[in-house]
């Protein structure tokens, strides 16, 4: 199941809440380098050189993912995908090995990136070949390397974080992070059920909001789609396949609110942005790797989802 390291050591174990109340505090990032268009840095963007590792049900990384896409990066870094269902963590198979170290486990690349490495193994993790080590594990982080850094190697010109609009993405993204991307966890991780509660409204308190602004244009800030658009599109695109039922997010599916499911419907037909999402791996992930939420660890047969039919 799931678990963490222990100055480098595997060990199984949950979130604790009880010093919170119940409730769930994510963990901070810890591999926080910086990649720059700089040849003199120590970290700078090269093709060949970074490999993505990633969870296709994991919203985190499916912003690196979606990030790595729209740039038309995908010649330029490489992807390793694990496998949905965790053992000792996220780990590899013959079907989805790690093309780079062939390891099992992701932990396993933690430790050779630190061996005294202590706290929780996380995807996605952005590794660079020449320095034997994980440059990031911060998804927000690598989504803009992937936007700016590497804007000189891609092969799109789509700008996810324009800077006359900076101001304006930044102050959604800390909204929609805090109430809805976490907000789904602190829902389903709580513990107690005051903890839940209170994340329940603040969840749907933002989800009204967001629907009323999408009300006033197409997109979260500008008339085209930008990284605020898209971190909060890879939860989105969750909600009435695992968060609705499994996380206990059921005021409302996503598919009723008319401005909301039409704003996903519309990013999920992007091109190439349908083939990011997986939900074979969304659905067994959350629904069997959490046994103490799904203990039976049954994956739901629905709901049928219709996207990519007509609006
Ligand atoms: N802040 C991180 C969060 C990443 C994260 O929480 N990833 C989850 C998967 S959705 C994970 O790897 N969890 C494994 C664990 O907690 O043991 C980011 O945005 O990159």
């Amino acid at each position: 199941m799931s678990g963490y390291l222990d100055h480098g050591q595997w060990r199984d174990g949950w979130y604790d809440t009880r010093p919170t109340q119940g409730e769930f505090v994510r963990t901070t990032s810890a591999f926080r380098h910086w990649i720059t268009s700089d040849p003199s840095a120590v970290f700078h963007a090269e093709a060949g050189r970074y490999h993505l590792y990633v969870s296709l049900a994991c919203p985190w990384a499916h912003r690196t993912l979606i990030a790595r896409m729209l740039k038309g990066l995908q010649d330029v870094i490489t992807v390793s995908v694990v496998e949905p269902v965790m053992t000792q963590g996220w780990c590899f198979s013959d079907a989805l090995p790690d093309h780079l170290h062939g390891s099992r486990y992701l932990h396993q690349l933690y430790a050779a990136a630190d061996p005294g490495y202590t706290g929780r193994v996380l995807v996605p993790a952005l590794w660079d070949r020449k320095t034997g080590t994980i440059v990031s594990n911060e998804s927000s982080e690598i989504l803009r390397m992937f936007n700016s850094a590497f804007a000189g190697l891609a092969q799109g010109d789509v700008d996810l974080y324009p800077a006359a609009l900076r101001d304006a993405i930044d102050r959604v993204n800390a909204f929609v992070y805090d109430n809805i991307n976490n907000g789904v966890y602190r829902c389903g991780f709580a513990t107690e059920q005051g903890a839940y509660e209170r994340a329940f409204e603040r969840l749907f308190s933002a989800l009204d909001w967001v629907e009323g602004e999408l009300g006033e244009g197409p997109f979260l800030v500008g008339d085209r789609p930008t990284e605020a658009d898209w971190r909060l599109f890879t939860t989105l695109v969750r909600f009435d396949a695992v968060y609705f039922s499994h996380f206990k997010c059921n005021r409302n599916r996503i598919e009723d609110f008319p401005h909301l499911s039409r704003y996903l419907r519309t990013l999920y037909r992007v091109p190439g942005i349908a083939a990011t999402v997986d939900f074979d791996h969304i659905k067994r992930h959350y629904y069997m790797s959490h046994p103490h939420i799904n203990p039976t660890r049954i994956v739901p047969v629905g709901p049928r989802l219709r996207w990519d039919e007509g609006s």
